[in-house]
């Protein structure tokens, strides 16, 4: 486990490339076969029994341990920050021979105003992501989006979870989309970029394809589903196609981009759904942190539930579990 926390952020950057329209228009999905093969993933697909203790404790090393609420005060913060660190009860990863496997989330997700009581906690051990550019919504002033991003980088967030103009994907204004990404991506710097979609808003599923596509060749470092605060968030049909736009864009430059489903992921079940959808689609690389986080904010209880389950032989009610 302590490579995993190595390679957090090991790979080589995507830098973007020039934005190739021939390739955004030459896109062709066919829904009902994206349906068909991801509800074979949950079903046909499983992870037998004894390997699935060390799938969770990876999925847990991949999730973006997240609290975007109106509510949110520097003490709740400052607790989940506290789990970020440490995870798992220290007895259930004894009972699991992993007590001294320093696992930890991938990063801790707050908003600007909260990053501060993030880093107070975690230091340098787990990276502070920052949601930013008007998030959830991006109908901020675009200047303001831009500012947005480089105080939360100068605040201490090294990784930016930006929101793209939906407007530029239902009026098919690839450009002003890809200008849009390429100048978010500059104002993060070294900061590294999640760029959501925001699915669940961009009509037909070949626009989630498309502005795929787009946001990477603008340089996004990883692509992720929704802000959480949709009506529809993470599915695996679109997750489908995103991961099948980062396997085409591998292929034409070499480069690997991130994947992060979000919004609605609870179970710890679902997790595993995606971490096959993961391994089948793009390869183990992908099960990394540095290319695969999970966006939740209650994941973990679950996860943490199940280990415990493995751990004892018996579940624990979720509000023995610290976060529950
Ligand atoms: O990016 C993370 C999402 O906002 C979390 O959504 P959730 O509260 O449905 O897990």
């Amino acid at each position: 486990m302590e490579t995993i926390q190595a390679t957090r952020h090991a790979e080589k950057r995507n830098t973007g490339t020039p934005l190739d329209l021939s390739w955004v228009e030459e896109t062709h999905i066919n829904p009902s076969a994206t349906a068909r093969r991801a509800a074979t993933l949950g079903t046909r697909r499983s992870v037998k029994k004894e390997w699935q203790a060390a799938w969770l404790l990876r999925a847990i090393t991949c999730t973006d341990l997240t609290t975007l609420a109106g509510d949110d005060t520097p003490g709740n913060v400052r607790r989940l920050a506290a789990k970020a660190l440490n995870p798992v009860r220290q007895d259930i990863l004894d009972a699991l021979g992993m007590g001294d496997a320093d696992i930890t989330t991938g990063a801790v997700c707050v908003y600007h105003e909260r990053i501060e009581d993030a880093l107070a906690i975690v230091g340098d051990k787990v990276p502070v992501a920052a949601v930013s550019t008007g998030f959830p919504a991006g109908q901020s002033p675009y200047k303001q989006r831009i500012e947005e991003i480089k105080s939360s980088v100068a605040a201490g967030a090294s990784e930016i979870d930006i929101v793209i103009s939906r407007e530029h994907v239902l009026t098919g204004n690839w450009e002003a989309l890809y200008n849009e990404v390429c100048e978010m991506r500059m104002a993060c710097g070294d900061a590294h970029m999640k760029t959501i979609l925001a699915t669940g808003e961009l009509g037909p599923i070949w626009n989630v394809s498309k502005a795929s596509k787009v946001c990477m060749m603008a340089g996004a470092d990883f692509i992720k589903t929704s802000t959480g605060k949709e009506s529809v968030n993470a599915t695996l049909e679109v997750s489908l196609v995103m991961t099948r736009a980062i396997r085409d864009y591998l292929e034409r430059t070499d480069m690997k981009v991130g994947f992060k489903p979000a919004g609605g992921i609870r179970s710890a079940k679902q997790a595993l759904n995606w971490q096959i959808l993961m391994k089948e689609e793009l390869g183990n690389d992908w099960l990394m942190p540095n290319l695969f986080r999970f966006g939740a904010s209650s994941l973990l209880t679950d996860i943490e539930r199940q280990l415990s389950h493995y751990a004892t032989g018996h579940y624990a009610a979720a509000h023995h579990m610290p976060m529950g």
